[in-house]
């Protein structure tokens, strides 16, 4: 099967050679004709990959049209800030009419507060679409390291597809129909992974990360119910299982970002290190926030990171807020 990735980042670069391993004809595209002229010449993507081979196969086109032409799959990983610009390069390039669109974005669009299923209908139309998501650092990945990771579509058979053409013996993947739920879990994972990054810079201990982290689930699941996700999957791959992995991992870029505000760091100086490399959460922090306002469900550890990004607020005075709110029940009581 031809299966074009759109856009050269880490994820989209791990993805292909994923791809390359299972016999499909891939080729990657990338937003910059001189940096996919230096991967073309060099066979790395040491930019947003370092130290990975490109597979002896992967074809370099920097011609979108080109690219996509005679494609089934065509798999979105752009940046969530840079999905609208790039759909809408898209909008103008033949493609094929059944192509099935696969985000593997994991973002809120800032502003709109688009999740990318909503982007994509809204500049491509009714269109097949899916998303992938789940546990999956694009470093382990492309090392062949044991991953798992699921599918999201309402169309079951283009679910399917995707899980057949990616799956092996390194990379299992399960379907579901929960495009909502797959789609806000991946996205405010990235948001709790720079409060668990902020815990890691300002040295707080295990007890207080999984606490975080349990509480922070709770909060994902709230918001995503509301909004229309299924409560069971933040409890599965895109759920829990990414936000496991994000918020202790040393690949995990916005857990890396946290940690430098944790040690007192400004964003702008941490961004700027980063260069081209993008750390979701900083921007989604703004649209969970704006998300969680519109639905009155209560976030309180968004809240925070929100509050510590965009407000100035102290990191440690956000935990000692967290510690001091009202005290409550875990769970409700049971009447019966
Ligand atoms: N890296 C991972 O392990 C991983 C795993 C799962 C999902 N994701 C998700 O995949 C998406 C892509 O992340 P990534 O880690 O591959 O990105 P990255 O940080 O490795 O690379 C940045 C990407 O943004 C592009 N870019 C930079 N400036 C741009 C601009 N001005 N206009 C258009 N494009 C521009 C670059 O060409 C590159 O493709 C994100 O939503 C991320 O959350 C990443
Ligand atoms: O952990 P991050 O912040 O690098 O995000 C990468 C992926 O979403 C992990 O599944």
């Amino acid at each position: 099967m031809k299966i074009t990735v759109l856009s050269d980042g880490g994820w989209g670069t791990a993805l292909a050679s994923v791809l390359c391993d299972n016999g499909h004809a891939v080729t990657l595209w990338g937003p910059f004709p001189d940096y996919l002229e230096e991967m073309r010449r060099t066979r790395r993507n040491e930019r947003f990959l370092k130290g990975i081979e490109l597979p002896p196969a992967l074809v370099l086109e920097a011609d979108l049209a080109k690219a996509c032409a005679g494609s089934s799959i065509l798999v979105l990983a752009a940046p969530s800030q840079f999905m609208r610009g790039m759909l809408t390069k898209l909008r103008d390039v033949p493609r094929e009419s059944d192509v099935i669109y696969l985000n593997v974005a994991k973002g809120i669009e800032t502003d709109t507060c688009k999740r990318m299923s909503e982007l994509v209908a809204e500049i491509l139309g009714s269109v097949r679409y899916a998303i992938l998501s789940g546990p999956s650092h694009a470093e382990e990945v492309a090392r062949r390291v044991p991953t798992a990771v699921m599918t999201a579509s309402k169309d079951a058979e283009a679910a399917m597809t995707v899980q057949s053409v990616f799956m092996n013996q390194y990379l299992r993947v399960y379907t579901s129909d929960d495009v909502v739920g797959a789609e806000l879990g991946g996205s405010l994972k990235n948001v709790l992974a720079l409060a668990a990054g902020v815990l890691d810079g300002m040295g707080m201990g295990d007890n207080t990360k999984a606490a975080l982290m349990t509480r922070g689930i709770a909060e994902m699941a709230r918001l995503g119910e509301a909004l229309g996700g299924r409560h069971e999957t933040f409890s599965g791959l895109s759920g829990i299982g990414d936000l496991i992995v994000t918020c202790s991992s040393r690949h995990s870029r916005n857990r890396h970002v946290g940690e430098e505000l944790g040690k007192g760091r400004k964003l702008e100086e941490i961004q700027r290190e980063m260069g081209m490399v993008v750390a979701e959460g900083v921007k989604t922090a703004d649209s969970a926030y704006q998300l969680a306002r519109r639905t009155n469900v209560v976030t309180p550890i968004i809240d925070e990171v929100y509050t510590s990004l965009y407000q100035g607020k102290d990191p440690r005075q956000a935990v000692r807020d967290l510690m001091l709110r009202d005290p409550k029940p875990e769970l409700p009581r049971r009447t019966a």
